[in-house]
């Protein structure tokens, strides 16, 4: 291969500070050291993760950056000792990785993978450096990803190989959204058939809750959110009522127990919002309501709700990447959608290039677009 051993110069589109808007830059990517790989990004969506990053919020910001977590692409090449992938293997960048040798990885209780956490959190690659360079300033990286990048460099076990025949503009959605959603409803809550759910928020991760609600089997699942438009698309996703907290007087929650006969048995908030995480756990059924929270609140912010919510049996859990082991549960996410028994395609709202990515932010904060994919 031509490229492999040399630094690579490509587009990226860069965030030089929070707040403003991403600026498409030549950027040079550094080969890949030993146990990394080096990906040519094909295509990458905007999950809203990226805007609250670019907008400030979160607690791990650092800039400059290559934002983008959900995405995929082909391997360019392979630095020593990786044996996951070679190059022209398709991959998905995983953003929680899968060591399959930590504390983590061995219990199979959580996905959180912790190997690469600390350098992943701030900003940089296992060894404490960036691969990304643009006008002789080091760049730096984010969730161990940054898809929106014609290339990136990830650590070996932050990536999965994906089947030959997936096509890459709609499996990019399994880098994060899709699986988050799904995996909420049936790895972490463990929804049953028959039960009531609630989900606040109907972005692509909201809806992908209604879909792994659906699968589980279960008899209602009720769309709150402040955007009316998004309850027509919702019914393709498995949603039977909607809700819009702005048509009521009285708190969301007690509408909601009133109209489940005492409150659900699962609920989910999708939005990222610390109100709307209380309204979710005070919607859940006495005894028994699991409220789960997927969405990423501010930092600084804190949640708040009366103990005694919590000693008549409602239970508070979170999840990232939807309790998926990364490196297993990826392929085999991407065989379901290639045997038509996961949907992706109905998430995807637009299509663009790279120089257009800051109108995918706009297009999510109006709330038009699930998923506005960008062909790198
Ligand atoms: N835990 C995890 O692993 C992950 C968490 N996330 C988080 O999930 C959240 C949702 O992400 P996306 O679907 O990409 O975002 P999105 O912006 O596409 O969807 C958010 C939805 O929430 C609605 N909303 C806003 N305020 C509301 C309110 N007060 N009440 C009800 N609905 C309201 C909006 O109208 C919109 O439909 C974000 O906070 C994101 O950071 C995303 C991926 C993974
Ligand atoms: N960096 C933030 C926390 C952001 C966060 O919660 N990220 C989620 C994934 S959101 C994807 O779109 C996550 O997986 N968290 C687990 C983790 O280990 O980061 C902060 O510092 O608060
Ligand atoms: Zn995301
Ligand atoms: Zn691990």
């Amino acid at each position: 291969m031509a490229t492999q051993g040399k630094p690579i110069t490509c587009k990226a589109a860069v965030c030089w500070a929070p707040k403003t808007p991403l600026v498409i830059e030549d950027v040079e990517v550094a080969p890949p050291n030993a146990h990394e790989v080096r990906i040519q990004i094909i295509h990458t969506a905007v999950c809203h993760t990226d805007a609250y990053t670019l907008e400030g919020h979160d607690a791990e910001g650092v800039f400059p950056v290559v934002l983008g977590h959900e995405g995929a692409g082909i391997v360019e090449s392979v630095g020593e000792g990786v044996t996951c992938v070679k190059p022209g293997d398709k991959v998905i960048p995983l953003y929680i990785p899968q060591c399959k040798e930590c504390k983590f990885c061995k219990s199979p209780k959580t996905n959180l993978c912790q190997k690469v956490r600390s350098t992943q959190g701030r900003g940089v690659l296992p060894d404490g450096t960036t691969r990304f360079t643009c006008k002789g300033k080091p760049i730096y990286s984010f969730m161990g990803c940054s898809t929106f990048s014609q290339y990136t460099v990830v650590a070996d076990i932050s990536v999965c190989k994906i089947n030959d025949d997936s096509p890459l503009d709609k499996v990019c959605l399994l880098g994060c959204g899709v699986p988050t959603g799904y995996g909420a409803a049936l790895n972490t809550a463990q929804v049953d058939k028959g039960s009531n759910c609630a989900i606040w928020g109907l972005g692509a991760v909201g809806l992908a809750v209604a879909l792994g609600c659906k699968t589980a089997g279960a008899s209602r699942i009720i769309g709150v959110d402040i955007n009316p438009s998004k309850f027509e698309v919702a019914k393709k996703f498995g949603v039977t009522e909607f809700v819009n907290p702005k048509d009521h007087e009285k708190p969301i929650q007690d509408v909601l127990v009133e109209m489940t006969d005492g409150g659900l048995d699962y609920t989910f908030e999708c939005v990222g919002n610390v109100h709307t995480m209380r309204s979710a756990l005070e919607a859940c059924h006495k005894g028994w309501g699991v409220s789960t929270i997927v969405g990423v609140a501010a930092a600084g912010q804190e949640i708040a709700t009366r103990p005694f919510q919590l000693v008549t049996g409602r239970v508070w859990k979170g999840t990232a990447f939807g309790g998926w082991k990364s490196v297993d549960s990826v392929p085999k996410l991407v065989e379901d959608y290639l045997n038509k028994k996961l949907m992706l395609d109905e998430f995807i709202t637009h299509n663009m290039p790279l120089d257009q990515i800051n109108q995918a932010f706009h297009l999510m904060h109006t709330g038009e677009s699930l998923r506005a994919v960008i062909q790198l």
